[in-house]
């Protein structure tokens, strides 16, 4: 199996590259833009900086690098700043998608695209692969249309790992994630607002690179959900992280999400149900415990 991975500086690209880099059987080239910012971490892993808009350069590494099966996690994941700059958006997200799309499906390459609960409108979850998709956010209709385009190419064996709040350490720095900025907020005394009227299967970022890789690994084809199996307000994860550090729940403030001015709209309810994942792919997701437990020990 010769697996690229696009977008490895980013949290899943280097989850997936901490899982598979000695994998047996799995040569692994790991491509985002620009610079290496993991080499310190994995040094013996081949890297090639590829920038997923340019179709020149995909179809250049592709046909010299020749993989079996691609996973694509590269996109811009600031929904704010999806909604702020949406042609950049579309680029990244949709253009990028649909290069890739056809570079795979010319080479036969098995492609797993990553995509969002945000392709849902929020008023209703948890939810299921067939559930029908209806984005209120730029970001969000910008990965419905790149699910589309992977939809639509002829010829190509693809799957979508659709995911939910993705929690985990970013090695090098970078944004934080529910976990540790609760714990560090209330360790430093801090007062936080964290909503209550949004709800989520919160993801453990090695779980979601484990259901990636599950489904390359048994080139699965169609839509599956990949997320936690607990559903949860964030107010809720909130104060299980308090409970979990023995720190002060008092410092949590109960706030509804109208609170936050934010140029990107957020869907209220989501949050998958993962049965298809579990039963077609063998995906054993970690409980919101273990995955807070399993974050603390690594910052
Ligand atoms: N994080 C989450 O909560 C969720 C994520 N997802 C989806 O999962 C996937 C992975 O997300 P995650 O790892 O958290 O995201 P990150 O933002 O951590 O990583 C994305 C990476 O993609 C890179 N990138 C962006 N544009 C390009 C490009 N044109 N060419 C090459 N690389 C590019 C970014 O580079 P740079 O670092 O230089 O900006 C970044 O390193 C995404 O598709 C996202 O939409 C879905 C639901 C929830
Ligand atoms: C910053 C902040 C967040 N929250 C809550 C709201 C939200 O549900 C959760 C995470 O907030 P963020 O603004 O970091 O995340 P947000 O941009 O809403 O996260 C999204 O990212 C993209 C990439 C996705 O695809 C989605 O699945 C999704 O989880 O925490 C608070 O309650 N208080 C706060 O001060």
């Amino acid at each position: 199996m010769r697996l690229l991975i696009t977008g490895s500086n980013g949290l899943l690209g280097q989850k997936l590259l901490a899982r598979l880099h000695q994998e047996p059987g799995v040569a692994l080239l790991a491509t985002s833009r620009g610079a290496n910012r993991l080499t310190q971490w994995f040094p013996e892993v081949d890297y090639q900086p590829l920038d997923v808009s340019d179709e020149a350069a995909v179809q250049e590494l592709l046909a010299r690098w020749q993989p079996t099966h691609l996973i694509h996690t590269a996109a811009l994941t600031q929904v704010d700043d999806c909604e702020l700059r949406p042609d950049e958006c579309w680029l990244h997200n949709v253009t990028a998608t649909a290069i890739l799309a056809r570079a795979c499906a010319a080479q036969d390459i098995h492609l797993t695209h990553l995509s969002t609960d945000f392709v849902f409108d929020g008023s209703y979850g948890p939810l299921k692969e067939d559930a029908e998709p209806k984005p209120i956010s730029h970001y969000g209709r910008s990965k419905l249309a790149a699910e589309e385009a992977v939809q639509a190419t002829p010829g190509l064996r693809w799957a979508i790992a659709r995911t939910v709040l993705v929690y985990g350490v970013l090695l090098g720095g970078g944004r934080s994630n529910i976990v540790l900025w609760v714990r560090d907020s209330l360790r430093a005394g801090k007062t936080i607002k964290v909503v209550s009227d949004q709800w989520r299967t919160p993801t453990l970022a090695e779980d979601l690179a484990e259901g990636c890789w599950l489904i390359a690994r048994q080139s699965a084809q169609g839509i599956y959900h990949v997320s936690g199996r607990e559903f949860f307000t964030p107010y809720d994860m909130a104060l299980r992280v308090a409970a979990h550090f023995g720190l002060d729940a008092g410092l949590i403030e109960k706030v509804d999400a109208s609170t936050f001015t934010q140029p990107g709209k957020r869907p209220a309810r989501t949050g998958f149900i993962i049965d298809k994942a579990e039963q077609e792919l063998g995906f054993r997701p970690h409980s919101f415990e273990e995955g807070i437990d399993i974050v603390a020990g690594q910052a």
